[in-house]
């Protein structure tokens, strides 16, 4: 039985004050019947990770490099160092603005791992790439592409996150979520066999809030949310949590 997880991915927000979001979260979950992961910016990793008493916390990209000449990047054993035990990598975002490509988020994922990481890899589609009929394609494209050979349910967790429902507000219907985790969950299988195909924790993300939480998490193979704008409030944040307990 996999364990429900939810994933909150701050992005590009948040500083020192933000911290108070991150106890009052602890505060309100201390016992959780699901694993709970916040992923601060990196300059507030080593303090939230203080403040989070219980929630693990997560980087947002690591370099493939252990380290070097990279100026303005981490190294995965930089952010364990800071106390983090899961970073999100190949996220849409990044693989837009940075141009990260399938191999290089496999060779981040493979770096991570090495250095015990969790790494929560991002896939997901365009607007135009759902719209010409691509969807499945492109998701088993990247999947294939992203997740190394070693992947197991401990070191890797898979965000389906379309790229058109991120901070829009627009979301799948839920056969078209079902479509896809379906989807994933049979590539996993004819990768890695069932036994770590079925361990491997598969989240959707894009526009998850309160209100439409609970019925994203009945569908068929979503073990959790990966959620952005919604986890940098512990009001939103919260009740997010509870439905995923709930389901
Ligand atoms: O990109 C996301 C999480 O990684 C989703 O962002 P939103 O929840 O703000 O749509």
């Amino acid at each position: 039985m996999r364990r429900k997880l939810a994933a909150g991915n701050w992005k590009m927000n948040g500083t020192g004050a933000a911290l108070a979001e991150l106890a009052a979260l602890a505060e309100s979950h201390s016992a959780p019947a699901a694993d709970i992961l916040v992923c601060p910016p990196a300059t507030l990793l080593s303090r939230a990770a203080e403040a989070a008493r219980g929630i693990a916390i997560g980087g947002q990209d690591c370099h493939a490099k252990a380290s070097g000449a990279h100026t303005g990047d981490l190294s995965a054993a930089m952010l364990k160092d800071a106390g983090a035990s899961a970073v999100i990598l190949g996220h849409s975002e990044r693989r837009a603005d940075h141009g990260e490509t399938d191999a290089q988020v496999c060779a981040k994922a493979e770096a991570a791992m090495a250095e015990g990481l969790t790494a929560v890899i991002c896939i997901g589609e365009t607007l135009a790439e759902r719209e010409t009929g691509n969807t499945l394609k492109v998701a088993g494209t990247q999947l294939a592409g992203s997740v190394p050979a070693n992947a197991t349910g401990a070191n890797t967790v898979i965000a389906y996150e379309p790229v058109w429902a991120i901070g829009t507000g627009k979301v799948p219907t839920l056969e078209q979520i079902a479509e896809v985790h379906d989807f994933l969950r049979a590539e996993l299988t004819a990768r890695f066999g069932a036994g770590t195909a079925d361990s491997i924790r598969l989240l959707y993300g894009g526009s998850v809030k309160p209100s439409n939480a609970a019925e994203i998490f009945a569908v068929s193979n979503v073990d959790g949310a990966l959620v952005g704008g919604a986890s940098l409030k512990a009001a939103d944040f919260s009740p997010i949590i509870t439905a995923l307990e709930a389901s």
